[in-house]
């Protein structure tokens, strides 16, 4: 028997887990109660397996990982994030936060492929594919991500995750007895290594050499490129070292909704309107849709601009505009999204030179023109449409014998059957909606950020709690939803960024239990993106920060969104509007805080200058919640503040010192 890390169940019985397995969007969990290294593998079957959904807390894991700041995110849009909470480090992390003893006693973490080619082989191996690009690993910068693991404290990972990486289409193994006897296959049949479906896919588009991207196409589109050298940037993923072949690099981007927006506008106007006649109707239709434009992002943006609360539009519509219009105008979207991606690339430093496409786009001749001619670039149609499949019959071909490696095994399995050449005038025709396209999406940001807001149009009061009794909080969060407030306000302050030491993340968890308010928490803080996860935990809703505290403002935005809070930033009363600008009109922001005191102490005298400052945001962003905070009461400052675009009003010295706080809350809202 090999003995392995094992731990007790409450009947007292001995339970060994044996491995953690990282699934496409799960944790499972795999154990057994009698373990057995034999030459056939591991002796004992699973006994209990559990997961758990992405969506329900790794996303937390995510952001944290994101906001560690580790040289290994440059993958992850190059240092800028997101990090995906389905990628192996955030869910490792998960599982040591919340399941801290089966991590403890987990003698392998590995990925669901990882498991299987365990259980048909014996032998335990990562794919080199999976691990550059969804664990961190650079076999050029030494493997896995030691730093980064260190820094988030999962040192241990590097026993756990399996010894060995191995190339694609290198023999894992032959399947064991038990193996074969379980598939109807002969014992010792060689398994080969595989990795993540989209990579393998571009192996059965052929598409390996620097310069080349592939394009698969479905429900979404994912655009995967070669590059000779590493390249990082913002707005797109990787690049991946040795993903696919040895000393290349693979950059990555990505459209969450393409070909579901189509069948949706198909699926709206009945079964008897096939892609034929909309087809037709499209190609009747002139380039730029006279005027018509829409936005793609009907599941919010993959790439270049990461946003999960973006959404899909239409704007320009006038009478003249026919189904035809509206249908070409999703087609020309999806293909400006494609070109935005490129152009994103390019900005990197990766200038794609062919197109290499697969999936449902390819069975619309209009479609595939448009992407070319968009592009500028030809689009090359390999013979077997079903890519994913082929790269895997290369990879066993290449591990069979058949061909000494995978390039020389593409070049007699893949096979272009056509090319579409751009048509360099229509390339020319399309810059004009292309730019309209590209503005729309800065355009309406806010607005897809405020839509989650629907209090942003009337005026909204935040009691400071800094002015009320700190030994009674709950009392006082009570006095003041009965006083007519929807929010409260919490200052955070270190005695560093302002001169006053006040409450962190523990006294705000105790609040959200006692409190059902908006629990708007404003961090006058250094390195506020070392607070994130603790108030995500604690129950904040919103979390303010101060751009000049923050090491990378826009990094922390989007992590504090997809921690799952309303993103505030606060502006001093000398600081700039331009301190904010950049994330505003990345729709990053929901809330901007404009002090009139200086952070830090309650009763201070209003400064009016400010004003200009909430002048100047309300014209630029009309949708916006914009607070004013400090010195405001219901006799002047209250009156000047909205007047001047405000429609959050913080109050701390004028609600809580007041006898009648209800007589306050009303005046300030009357103002
Ligand atoms: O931001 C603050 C301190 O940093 C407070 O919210 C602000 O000072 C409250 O002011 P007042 O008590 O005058 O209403």
């Amino acid at each position: 028997m090999v003995p392995l890390a094992s731990r007790s169940n409450e009947d007292g019985r001995r339970m060994v887990v044996r491995m953690v397995v990282v699934d496409g969007m799960w944790l499972s969990r795999t154990t057994g109660d009698a373990t057995e290294r034999t030459d056939e593998g591991w002796r004992g079957e699973s006994s209990s397996a559990w997961t758990v959904g992405v969506s329900v807390g790794i996303t937390v894991q995510a952001a944290e990982v994101a906001a560690c700041g580790d040289d290994a995110l440059r993958v992850n849009s190059g240092g800028a994030g997101p990090v995906s909470a389905e990628w192996m480090v955030p869910k490792s992390l998960w599982l040591k936060r919340n399941e801290p003893e089966v991590y403890a006693a987990a003698h392998f973490i590995c990925e669901y492929q990882d498991y299987m080619n365990f259980h048909l082989t014996g032998r335990m191996c990562a794919s080199i594919n999976n691990v550059s690009v969804r664990w961190h690993y650079s076999a050029e910068r030494g493997g896995y991500p030691a730093s980064l693991l260190d820094k988030l404290g999962l040192g241990a990972l590097l026993h756990k995750w399996p010894k060995e990486v191995l190339p694609l289409g290198a023999r894992v193994g032959g399947l064991t007895e038990a193996a074969a006897r379980h598939l109807g296959l002969p014992t010792g049949l060689p398994v080969a290594q595989g990795g993540a479906d989209a990579f393998i896919g571009m192996i059965g588009l052929g598409v390996l050499q620097p310069g080349e991207l592939a394009l698969l196409t479905g429900s979404s589109h994912l655009h995967l490129g070669v590059s000779r050298e590493a390249m990082h940037g913002k707005g797109m993923f990787g690049s991946y070292a040795d993903c696919l072949l040895p000393g290349t690099h693979v950059v990555e981007g990505g459209q969450t909704s393409t070909g579901s927006v189509i069948s949706w506008y198909k699926r709206m106007l009945g079964e008897e309107v096939t892609y034929d006649i909309l087809n037709a109707e499209a190609e009747a239709v002139p380039p730029g849709c006279e005027g018509l434009a829409a936005l793609d992002h009907f599941q919010g943006n993959r790439t270049p601009h990461t946003d999960a609360a973006s959404r899909g539009a239409l704007v320009g519509l006038t009478l003249k505009h026919t189904r035809g219009h509206i249908f070409r105008a999703l087609i020309e979207a999806v293909c400006f999204g494609t070109a935005l991606i490129l152009d994103t690339m390019r900005s990197a430093g990766y200038n794609p030179k062919a197109i290499v496409i697969a999936g449902g786009a390819t069975r619309s001749p209009l479609w595939l023109q448009v992407h070319a001619d968009v592009c500028g670039l030809p689009l090359r149609r390999t013979r077997v449409a079903d890519a994913c499949s082929l790269g895997s019959a290369i990879l066993a071909a290449v591990c069979a014998g058949s061909f000494a490696d995978v390039s020389t095994a593409v070049q007699s399995m893949v096979h272009v059957s056509e090319v579409v050449e751009p048509n360099p005038r229509m390339t020319v025709t399309y810059a004009a909606p292309y730019l309209a396209y590209k503005n729309l999406y800065p355009a309406l940001s806010p607005l897809f950020h405020a839509s989650n807001n629907p209090a942003a149009a009337s005026t909204l009061i935040a009691p400071s709690i800094l002015a009320g009794d700190f030994s009674n909080l709950e009392g006082e969060a009570t006095r003041m939803a009965e006083a007519g407030a929807e929010w409260l306000h919490v200052d955070i302050c270190d005695g560093q960024f302002c001169g006053n030491l006040t409450i962190g993340a523990p006294v705000v968890k105790s609040l959200r239990s006692k409190t059902r308010l908006f629990l708007d928490c404003h961090l006058a803080v250094m390195h506020p993106e070392s607070q994130v996860q603790q108030f995500a935990q604690a129950g904040a809703d919103q979390l303010t920060f101060h751009p000049e505290a923050a090491k990378d403002s826009e990094a922390l935005a989007v992590a504090i969104r997809t921690a799952g809070m309303k993103v505030g930033v606060a502006l001093q009363p000398g600081s700039p509007t331009s301190v904010a600008l950049p994330l505003l009109q990345k729709g990053l922001v929901d809330t901007v805080n404009v002090m009139a005191v200086e952070p830090g102490f309650g009763g201070q005298p209003f400064q009016e200058h400010v004003l200009e400052k909430v002048r100047e945001l309300r014209d630029l962003f009309p949708s916006i919640n914009i607070q004013v905070d400090g010195g405001v009461n219901p006799n002047r400052t209250a009156k000047l503040a909205k007047d001047a675009g405000a429609n959050i009003l913080i109050a701390g010295t004028s609600i809580f010192g007041s006898e009648d706080p209800k007589r306050v809350v009303s005046a300030l809202k009357q103002a």
